[in-house]
């Protein structure tokens, strides 16, 4: 593990960790010493550690792919354990400012001893790839972090390390690590996640064979290209169907049709994989929009501020605040993707949303049904669709009848690409 000079001189930490305890109050983060330390802090630490039993939970593997997987089977081992019986909390381990130093784990605070969470501890602790630490308390009410393993005669506990509570990082940990696992920049990134995953994945090379036919075109045709994004049900297809009609255009959308029947089978992946999928369906699309442009207008249902807005939501937790600042690198449009002319943003209020989406009641993708639950969620697709540059895309009030925001909208695409 990467050790560096941090805090306090003359006291040697490795990584931080952030325990996402309250949403509202943001995480709390720790560091860890060597040497015991006094701790002046020590309230954040007793109302973060509590007094039962504490597990802490981290993927360690270098390859990404191994990782992603090990990270699902961490979570899906975690979530086995009955809510009654304990909390559950995300937990990061990072460098603070270094990129890609961020590791997600997971804290466990065991309510009452039993033997179903025994198990899984037991289970976890004999999967080589994930490092189990507990914390303790000594006498003089100073928290230890152990390294556990499990050995023929049951656990042993080798390194510990005093724990002192610390500020939170000037930027939120979770924004290390986006560019290129969550969102990607450039064809050749995302399309390098699924050959080094097509041994576990066999559909994955059918993905690359569609990307490998993709038309590969720098500029579009003549026609204005207008993309189409916002929330599930906010009226997408609606309105995309709409102007197809009005403008005789071609009607695309993204992930393209040829990729719909592999969606399922990436859908139910990790972010890298799946955010990968999503990537390369958008450099399909772009040839399409390449081809279709020199012939009519395109009009296009999703695109890569869909792609990137909801990644960035989901990689960074708690709410709105934590996003990357305005102006911030992971919003620029990728350099190798071809943009389109204009990008309109529909939104509605919660309520109507709602409205709609049981109106329609069809099956949602776990992504939309997690929109659905979280409030949070929902406010920082919303924001990051707001802060994504070059091209920004234009807010359109979708809350009035179907007809109204098509003619809203043709007057809007008439005034911004001078038809
Ligand atoms: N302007 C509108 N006023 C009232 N209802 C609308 C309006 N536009 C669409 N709807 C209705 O809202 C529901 C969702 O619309 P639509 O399917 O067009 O949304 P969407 O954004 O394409 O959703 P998804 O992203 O899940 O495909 C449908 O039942 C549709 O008839
Ligand atoms: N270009 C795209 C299109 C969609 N997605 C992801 C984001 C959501 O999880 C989901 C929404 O799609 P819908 O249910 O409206 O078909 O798909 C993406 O990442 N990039």
């Amino acid at each position: 593990m990467a050790r560096r000079m941090i805090l306090n001189l003359g006291q040697w930490c490795s990584r931080i960790f952030g325990v996402e305890c309250d949403k509202r109050t943001g995480p709390v983060y720790f560091a860890l010493h060597k040497d015991k330390q006094t701790d002046q802090r020590g309230n954040e630490l007793r109302q973060l550690f509590g007094d039962g039993k504490v597990y802490s939970f981290h993927v360690r593997c270098k390859d990404r792919i191994q990782r992603s997987k090990f990270d699902e089977l961490l979570q899906n081992k975690l979530s086995s354990i009955p809510s009654d019986d304990c909390t559950i909390m995300e937990m990061s381990s990072f460098l603070p400012s270094v990129q890609q130093s961020f590791i997600k784990g997971f804290l466990l605070k065991l309510n009452s001893d039993n033997t179903i969470t025994e198990k899984v501890v037991d289970e976890l602790l004999r999967v080589d790839a994930v490092s189990v630490c507990s914390y303790v308390q000594d006498r003089d009410e100073v928290w230890w972090q152990q390294h556990l393993s499990p050995s023929e005669e049951g656990t042993v506990m080798s390194t510990r390390y005093c724990v002192i509570a610390t500020g939170a990082p000037e930027l939120h940990p979770s924004i290390l690590n986006i560019i290129n696992n969550d969102v990607f920049y450039s064809f050749e990134e995302a399309y390098n996640v699924l050959t080094e995953c097509s041994d576990i994945i066999p559909e994955s090379k059918a993905v690359l064979d569609l990307a490998d036919q993709r038309i590969d075109l720098s500029e579009t045709g003549k026609f204005p290209v207008i993309v189409i994004e916002g929330l599930d049900a906010t009226g997408k297809t609606t309105l995309t169907e709409s102007l197809k009609e009005a403008m005789n255009a071609a009607l695309l959308r993204s992930p393209p049709h040829c990729l719909a029947p592999l969606r399922p089978r990436f859908d139910c992946e990790p972010p890298l994989i799946r955010r990968a999928f999503y990537a390369l369906g958008n450099y399909i699309t772009a040839g399409q929009i390449a081809r279709e442009s020199s012939k009519a207008p395109v009009i296009v249902d999703r695109y890569w501020h869909s792609t990137a807005a909801y990644a960035i939501a989901t990689a960074v937790s708690g709410g709105v605040g934590n996003l990357p600042a305005s102006r911030s690198e992971v919003y620029r449009w990728p350099k190798d993707l071809l943009p389109p002319s204009l990008v309109l943003l529909l939104t509605i209020d919660p309520e109507e949303r709602q409205r709609r989406l049981r109106g329609r009641g069809l099956e949602q993708t776990r992504e939309e049904a997690e929109l659905e639950a979280n409030h949070l969620f929902r406010q920082k697709v919303e924001e990051a669709y707001r802060r994504i540059e070059d091209p920004a895309c234009v807010t359109v009030d979708a809350s009035p009848s179907p007809d109204k925001v098509l003619q809203q909208v043709l007057l809007l695409i008439k005034n911004k690409c001078h038809l």
